[in-house]
Protein backbone atom coordinates (compact mmCIF):
# COMPACT_ATOMS: atom_id res chain seq x y z
CA UNK A 1 0.00 0.00 0.00
CA UNK A 2 2.71 2.05 0.14
CA UNK A 3 2.81 3.26 -3.37
CA UNK A 4 -0.41 3.88 -2.98
CA UNK A 5 -0.03 6.74 -0.20
CA UNK A 6 2.29 8.58 -2.01
CA UNK A 7 1.10 7.93 -5.81
CA UNK A 8 -0.72 11.23 -7.39
CA UNK A 9 -4.06 10.12 -8.53
CA UNK A 10 -6.03 11.79 -11.06
CA UNK A 11 -9.86 10.74 -12.29
CA UNK A 12 -8.47 9.44 -15.73
CA UNK A 13 -6.62 6.81 -13.37
CA UNK A 14 -10.74 5.27 -12.94
CA UNK A 15 -13.01 4.50 -15.12
CA UNK A 16 -16.34 5.87 -12.79
CA UNK A 17 -19.31 4.01 -12.82
CA UNK A 18 -23.40 4.52 -10.71
CA UNK A 19 -23.68 6.96 -8.52
CA UNK A 20 -24.11 5.37 -4.91
CA UNK A 21 -26.57 6.27 -2.77
CA UNK A 22 -26.06 9.86 -4.35
CA UNK A 23 -27.54 13.22 -1.73
CA UNK A 24 -26.68 11.50 1.78
CA UNK A 25 -23.19 10.60 0.98
CA UNK A 26 -22.56 13.65 -1.25
CA UNK A 27 -21.75 12.02 -4.73
CA UNK A 28 -20.34 8.77 -4.69
CA UNK A 29 -19.86 6.68 -7.36
CA UNK A 30 -18.59 3.24 -7.81
CA UNK A 31 -15.27 3.41 -9.82
CA UNK A 32 -12.47 1.01 -11.19
CA UNK A 33 -8.90 1.59 -10.58
CA UNK A 34 -7.62 1.00 -14.57
CA UNK A 35 -4.78 -0.69 -13.72
CA UNK A 36 -5.36 -2.81 -10.51
CA UNK A 37 -9.32 -3.30 -11.58
CA UNK A 38 -9.95 -2.85 -8.17
CA UNK A 39 -13.62 -1.40 -6.95
CA UNK A 40 -13.61 1.52 -5.19
CA UNK A 41 -15.86 4.07 -4.16
CA UNK A 42 -15.64 7.67 -5.06
CA UNK A 43 -16.26 10.65 -3.42
CA UNK A 44 -16.54 13.87 -5.07
CA UNK A 45 -16.33 17.24 -2.87
CA UNK A 46 -16.74 20.61 -4.48
CA UNK A 47 -14.14 23.06 -3.13
CA UNK A 48 -16.76 25.69 -3.94
CA UNK A 49 -18.81 24.11 -1.03
CA UNK A 50 -16.30 23.21 1.24
CA UNK A 51 -14.98 26.57 1.10
CA UNK A 52 -18.63 28.06 2.05
CA UNK A 53 -19.55 25.47 4.53
CA UNK A 54 -15.54 26.09 6.20
CA UNK A 55 -15.20 22.30 6.66
CA UNK A 56 -11.76 22.62 4.65
CA UNK A 57 -9.48 22.00 8.06
CA UNK A 58 -12.09 19.71 9.06
CA UNK A 59 -11.67 17.77 5.99
CA UNK A 60 -7.75 17.70 6.53
CA UNK A 61 -8.22 16.51 9.55
CA UNK A 62 -10.32 13.76 9.07
CA UNK A 63 -7.98 12.50 5.83
CA UNK A 64 -5.07 12.72 8.95
CA UNK A 65 -7.38 10.61 11.03
CA UNK A 66 -8.20 8.15 8.34
CA UNK A 67 -5.12 7.36 7.08
CA UNK A 68 -3.99 5.87 10.64
CA UNK A 69 -6.83 4.13 10.77
CA UNK A 70 -6.46 0.09 9.40
CA UNK A 71 -9.37 -1.92 11.13
CA UNK A 72 -11.74 -4.36 9.16
CA UNK A 73 -14.30 -2.93 10.46
CA UNK A 74 -14.02 0.29 9.61
CA UNK A 75 -14.04 1.58 5.94
CA UNK A 76 -10.97 2.83 4.57
CA UNK A 77 -10.01 5.73 3.02
CA UNK A 78 -7.14 4.98 0.46
CA UNK A 79 -6.53 8.13 -0.31
CA UNK A 80 -7.72 11.57 -1.68
CA UNK A 81 -6.94 13.89 -5.06
CA UNK A 82 -8.37 16.84 -6.50
CA UNK A 83 -8.00 19.41 -9.73
CA UNK A 84 -9.11 23.10 -10.17
CA UNK A 85 -12.87 22.30 -9.00
CA UNK A 86 -13.34 18.96 -6.85
CA UNK A 87 -11.73 17.29 -3.87
CA UNK A 88 -11.90 13.41 -4.46
CA UNK A 89 -11.99 10.88 -1.84
CA UNK A 90 -10.96 7.26 -2.77
CA UNK A 91 -12.85 5.13 -0.47
CA UNK A 92 -13.47 1.50 -0.08
CA UNK A 93 -16.33 -0.38 -1.60
CA UNK A 94 -19.00 -1.78 0.57
CA UNK A 95 -20.18 -4.63 -1.67
CA UNK A 96 -23.37 -5.59 0.47
CA UNK A 97 -24.39 -1.95 0.96
CA UNK A 98 -26.24 0.28 3.53
CA UNK A 99 -27.13 -1.17 7.02
CA UNK A 100 -30.15 1.14 7.19
CA UNK A 101 -31.95 -0.12 3.67
CA UNK A 102 -31.00 -4.18 5.08
CA UNK A 103 -32.54 -3.37 8.81
CA UNK A 104 -35.80 -1.46 7.27
CA UNK A 105 -36.16 -4.84 4.88
CA UNK A 106 -35.95 -6.94 7.93
CA UNK A 107 -38.25 -4.90 10.25
CA UNK A 108 -35.67 -6.03 12.75
CA UNK A 109 -32.56 -8.50 13.44
CA UNK A 110 -32.15 -11.79 14.61
CA UNK A 111 -30.09 -11.60 18.14
CA UNK A 112 -27.22 -13.19 16.84
CA UNK A 113 -27.05 -10.92 13.95
CA UNK A 114 -27.51 -8.41 16.27
CA UNK A 115 -24.96 -9.53 18.80
CA UNK A 116 -22.08 -10.20 16.07
CA UNK A 117 -22.79 -6.63 14.59
CA UNK A 118 -22.56 -5.15 17.99
CA UNK A 119 -19.13 -7.41 18.83
CA UNK A 120 -17.83 -5.82 15.72
CA UNK A 121 -18.65 -2.70 16.39
CA UNK A 122 -17.30 -2.68 19.69
CA UNK A 123 -13.96 -4.13 18.49
CA UNK A 124 -13.85 -0.99 16.05
CA UNK A 125 -14.71 1.36 18.76
CA UNK A 126 -11.93 -0.50 21.14
CA UNK A 127 -9.33 0.47 17.78
CA UNK A 128 -10.55 4.11 17.86
CA UNK A 129 -10.25 4.93 21.26
CA UNK A 130 -6.68 3.26 21.42
CA UNK A 131 -6.03 5.72 18.77
CA UNK A 132 -7.86 8.82 20.92
CA UNK A 133 -10.46 8.76 18.53
CA UNK A 134 -14.38 8.86 19.67
CA UNK A 135 -16.75 8.50 16.48
CA UNK A 136 -19.47 10.14 18.25
CA UNK A 137 -21.74 9.42 15.51
CA UNK A 138 -22.55 5.63 15.61
CA UNK A 139 -26.11 6.06 13.90
CA UNK A 140 -27.85 2.70 11.51
CA UNK A 141 -27.01 5.36 8.50
CA UNK A 142 -23.06 5.49 8.70
CA UNK A 143 -23.00 1.56 8.68
CA UNK A 144 -22.50 -0.02 5.81
CA UNK A 145 -22.04 -4.22 4.97
CA UNK A 146 -18.80 -5.64 3.62
CA UNK A 147 -18.74 -8.56 0.76
CA UNK A 148 -18.82 -11.09 3.51
CA UNK A 149 -21.59 -9.33 5.54
CA UNK A 150 -19.29 -7.64 7.58
CA UNK A 151 -20.01 -4.51 9.25
CA UNK A 152 -18.29 -1.17 8.61
CA UNK A 153 -18.12 2.23 10.52
CA UNK A 154 -18.66 4.20 7.27
CA UNK A 155 -18.90 8.13 8.14
CA UNK A 156 -16.11 10.10 9.66
CA UNK A 157 -17.79 13.15 9.12
CA UNK A 158 -17.80 13.74 12.79
CA UNK A 159 -14.92 12.29 14.44
CA UNK A 160 -12.63 13.80 16.39
CA UNK A 161 -9.35 13.44 18.80
CA UNK A 162 -9.77 13.60 21.87
CA UNK A 163 -7.65 16.45 22.82
CA UNK A 164 -10.15 18.76 21.00
CA UNK A 165 -13.61 17.38 22.51
CA UNK A 166 -16.41 20.07 21.19
CA UNK A 167 -19.85 20.57 22.28
CA UNK A 168 -20.98 20.80 18.50
CA UNK A 169 -24.62 18.76 18.26
CA UNK A 170 -24.10 16.33 15.53
CA UNK A 171 -26.50 13.76 13.65
CA UNK A 172 -30.16 12.78 14.73
CA UNK A 173 -31.39 13.48 17.77
CA UNK A 174 -31.92 10.13 18.78
CA UNK A 175 -28.37 8.32 19.37
CA UNK A 176 -27.28 11.66 21.21
CA UNK A 177 -26.22 10.87 25.03
CA UNK A 178 -27.25 12.63 28.17
CA UNK A 179 -24.18 14.38 28.28
CA UNK A 180 -24.16 15.82 24.50
CA UNK A 181 -27.76 17.09 24.92
CA UNK A 182 -27.20 18.62 27.92
CA UNK A 183 -23.92 19.75 26.15
CA UNK A 184 -21.68 18.99 28.79
CA UNK A 185 -18.44 17.89 28.48
CA UNK A 186 -18.08 14.56 27.05
CA UNK A 187 -15.21 11.59 26.56
CA UNK A 188 -15.12 7.90 24.35
CA UNK A 189 -17.99 6.80 26.53
CA UNK A 190 -20.43 8.68 24.42
CA UNK A 191 -19.67 5.69 21.71
CA UNK A 192 -20.42 2.93 24.08
CA UNK A 193 -24.07 5.04 24.70
CA UNK A 194 -24.86 5.41 20.92
CA UNK A 195 -23.83 1.25 20.94
CA UNK A 196 -26.72 0.65 23.37
CA UNK A 197 -28.80 2.85 21.51
CA UNK A 198 -27.83 0.27 18.08
CA UNK A 199 -28.53 -2.49 20.24
CA UNK A 200 -31.65 -1.78 20.84
CA UNK A 201 -32.67 -0.70 17.18
CA UNK A 202 -31.40 -3.83 16.03
CA UNK A 203 -33.48 -6.11 18.41
CA UNK A 204 -36.40 -4.16 18.05
CA UNK A 205 -36.60 -1.42 14.68
CA UNK A 206 -37.12 1.29 16.40
CA UNK A 207 -34.66 3.46 18.66
CA UNK A 208 -35.43 3.13 22.61
CA UNK A 209 -36.15 7.40 23.14
CA UNK A 210 -37.72 7.70 19.77
CA UNK A 211 -41.01 10.13 20.23
CA UNK A 212 -42.84 12.48 17.65
CA UNK A 213 -41.52 15.25 19.40
CA UNK A 214 -37.67 16.46 19.45
CA UNK A 215 -38.61 17.70 22.91
CA UNK A 216 -39.83 14.71 24.17
CA UNK A 217 -37.01 12.30 22.50
CA UNK A 218 -34.64 14.90 24.63
CA UNK A 219 -36.62 14.18 28.06
CA UNK A 220 -36.95 10.40 27.59
CA UNK A 221 -32.69 10.56 26.69
CA UNK A 222 -32.00 12.75 29.79
CA UNK A 223 -34.67 10.60 31.90
CA UNK A 224 -33.35 7.63 30.31
CA UNK A 225 -36.59 6.28 29.90
CA UNK A 226 -36.09 3.08 28.96
CA UNK A 227 -38.43 0.38 28.09
CA UNK A 228 -38.99 -2.74 26.23
CA UNK A 229 -41.81 -3.60 24.00
CA UNK A 230 -43.45 -7.58 24.99
CA UNK A 231 -42.66 -7.75 20.70
CA UNK A 232 -41.04 -9.05 19.04
CA UNK A 233 -39.40 -11.45 22.08
CA UNK A 234 -35.99 -10.70 23.54
CA UNK A 235 -33.84 -12.41 25.60
CA UNK A 236 -33.05 -11.10 29.27
CA UNK A 237 -29.32 -11.25 28.84
CA UNK A 238 -30.02 -8.66 25.59
CA UNK A 239 -31.70 -6.44 27.51
CA UNK A 240 -29.31 -6.67 30.81
CA UNK A 241 -26.54 -5.83 27.94
CA UNK A 242 -28.35 -2.35 26.79
CA UNK A 243 -29.23 -1.59 30.36
CA UNK A 244 -25.37 -1.45 31.42
CA UNK A 245 -24.88 0.79 28.16
CA UNK A 246 -27.91 3.35 28.40
CA UNK A 247 -26.39 4.29 31.82
CA UNK A 248 -26.88 8.18 32.21
CA UNK A 249 -23.79 8.51 34.27
CA UNK A 250 -21.51 8.01 31.67
CA UNK A 251 -18.63 6.43 34.03
CA UNK A 252 -21.00 3.67 35.21
CA UNK A 253 -21.39 2.78 31.30
CA UNK A 254 -19.87 -0.86 30.54
CA UNK A 255 -16.80 -0.60 29.25
CA UNK A 256 -16.44 -1.54 25.83
CA UNK A 257 -14.18 -4.67 26.43
CA UNK A 258 -16.59 -5.88 29.33
CA UNK A 259 -19.34 -5.93 26.45
CA UNK A 260 -16.88 -8.07 24.66
CA UNK A 261 -17.28 -10.73 28.01
CA UNK A 262 -20.92 -10.11 28.16
CA UNK A 263 -22.83 -13.42 28.14
CA UNK A 264 -25.24 -12.40 25.41
CA UNK A 265 -22.06 -11.05 22.98
CA UNK A 266 -20.15 -14.66 23.78
CA UNK A 267 -23.14 -16.65 23.29
CA UNK A 268 -24.74 -15.03 20.30
CA UNK A 269 -21.75 -13.31 18.25
CA UNK A 270 -20.18 -15.27 15.58
CA UNK A 271 -16.30 -14.65 16.27
CA UNK A 272 -15.22 -13.94 13.06
CA UNK A 273 -17.42 -10.57 12.77
C1 LIG B 1 -14.14 6.57 5.56
O1 LIG B 1 -15.34 7.10 5.04
C2 LIG B 1 -15.43 8.47 4.89
C3 LIG B 1 -14.37 9.38 5.13
C4 LIG B 1 -14.58 10.75 4.94
C5 LIG B 1 -15.84 11.18 4.51
C6 LIG B 1 -16.12 12.61 4.26
O2 LIG B 1 -16.94 12.93 3.42
N1 LIG B 1 -15.48 13.51 5.05
C7 LIG B 1 -15.64 14.88 4.96
C8 LIG B 1 -16.17 15.53 3.83
C9 LIG B 1 -16.28 16.91 3.81
C10 LIG B 1 -15.89 17.67 4.92
C11 LIG B 1 -15.38 17.01 6.04
C12 LIG B 1 -15.24 15.64 6.07
C13 LIG B 1 -16.88 10.31 4.27
C14 LIG B 1 -16.67 8.95 4.46
N2 LIG B 1 -17.69 8.00 4.28
C15 LIG B 1 -18.82 8.23 3.51
O3 LIG B 1 -19.02 9.18 2.84
C16 LIG B 1 -19.87 7.13 3.59
C17 LIG B 1 -19.56 6.02 2.64
S1 LIG B 1 -19.49 6.58 0.97
C18 LIG B 1 -18.71 5.19 0.27
C19 LIG B 1 -19.55 3.97 0.03
C20 LIG B 1 -18.92 2.73 0.04
N3 LIG B 1 -19.58 1.60 -0.19
C21 LIG B 1 -20.90 1.65 -0.46
N4 LIG B 1 -21.79 0.63 -0.74
C22 LIG B 1 -23.02 1.19 -0.93
C23 LIG B 1 -22.96 2.55 -0.78
C24 LIG B 1 -21.61 2.87 -0.49
C25 LIG B 1 -20.92 4.07 -0.24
Amino acid sequence: QKEAAQKRWTISDFDVGKPLGRGKFGHVYIAREKRSNHIVALKVLFKSQLQQSQVEHQLRREVEIQSHLRHPNILRLYGYFYDQKRVYLILEYAARGELYKELQKCKYFSERRAATYVASLARALIYCHGKHVIHRDIKPENLLIGAQGELKIADFGWSVHTFNRRRTMCGTLDYLPPEMVESVEHDASVDIWSLGILCYEFLYGVPPFEAKEHSDTYRRIVQVDLKFPPKPIVSSSAKDLISQMLVKESTQRLALHKLLEHPWIVQNADPSG
